[in-house]
């Protein structure tokens, strides 16, 4: 389980955060807010990039608090520009995996087979999003975070993507954590939803 216990945070002149938040393998809890209310920060607290001015942060009761973002077991997938144009879908694959993995593998998981050797560049957006995933099945990290990443797609793309998405989360029972302003992800994809208001969470009704 991914655990916030009592997590504290300000910025100066913002209104400062307290999330209490349980996120079990396999499952992913939607994140809602208006924007500016913290929905970025609190992933940025749980990738790395702030560090909580109090409480914690545990993955399956261990403390992830101390560790670089760079060692965190986190992937995070944006809205865009998840993968480098002049690189080929397999080199993206590759990024951030120590040992060789198989990327036609990967990329076949996520749909895209024969295209290892593209560079991303000539990808749609949607196959681009699909490489980011693969690379995200090669890392295999047990947190996974999702900061809007199906609003630059169109309708059908975002829908198979979500579904890939919902599939992979399950499969290797990830702990995700989705922000969004559309409640139609939260609708297809969640297992539970938060409302981010006041600095603080509530269960969404
Ligand atoms: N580095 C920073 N320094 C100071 N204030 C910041 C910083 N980053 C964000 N903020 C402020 O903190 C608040 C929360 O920002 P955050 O990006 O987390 O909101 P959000 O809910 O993700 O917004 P959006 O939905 O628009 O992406 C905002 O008022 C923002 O201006």
């Amino acid at each position: 389980m991914l655990t916030l216990n009592n997590v504290q945070f300000a910025y100066p002149k913002t209104t400062p955060y307290l999330f209490n938040l349980n996120v079990e393998a396999g499952e992913i809890i939607g994140i809602a807010g208006k924007s500016g209310s913290g929905k970025s920060t609190l992933l940025d607290l749980v990738a790395g990039f702030q560090s909580p001015q109090g409480g914690e942060i545990f993955l399956d009761s261990q403390s992830i608090d101390g560790l670089a973002p760079e060692a965190r077991p986190v992937s995070i997938l944006f809205q865009k520009d998840n993968v480098f144009a002049h690189l080929t879908a397999a080199e993206n694959v590759q990024l951030g995996s120590a040992e060789d993995i198989d990327a036609a593998e990967k990329l076949a998981e996520v749909g895209l087979t024969g295209f290892e050797g593209q560079k991303c560049a000539s990808l749609s957006g949607g196959q681009q999003q699909r490489v980011a995933l693969a690379r995200t099945l090669a890392r295999n990290q047990p947190i996974l975070l999702l900061d809007e990443p199906f609003s630059a797609l169109d309708g059908d793309t975002a829908n198979q993507m979500r579904d890939l998405v919902k599939q992979l989360v399950i499969k290797n029972k990830w702990h995700a954590i989705l922000v969004s302003h559309h409640r139609a992800d939260f609708d297809a994809l969640a297992n539970r939803t938060m409302q981010l208001e006041n600095g603080q969470l509530s269960e969404l009704s």
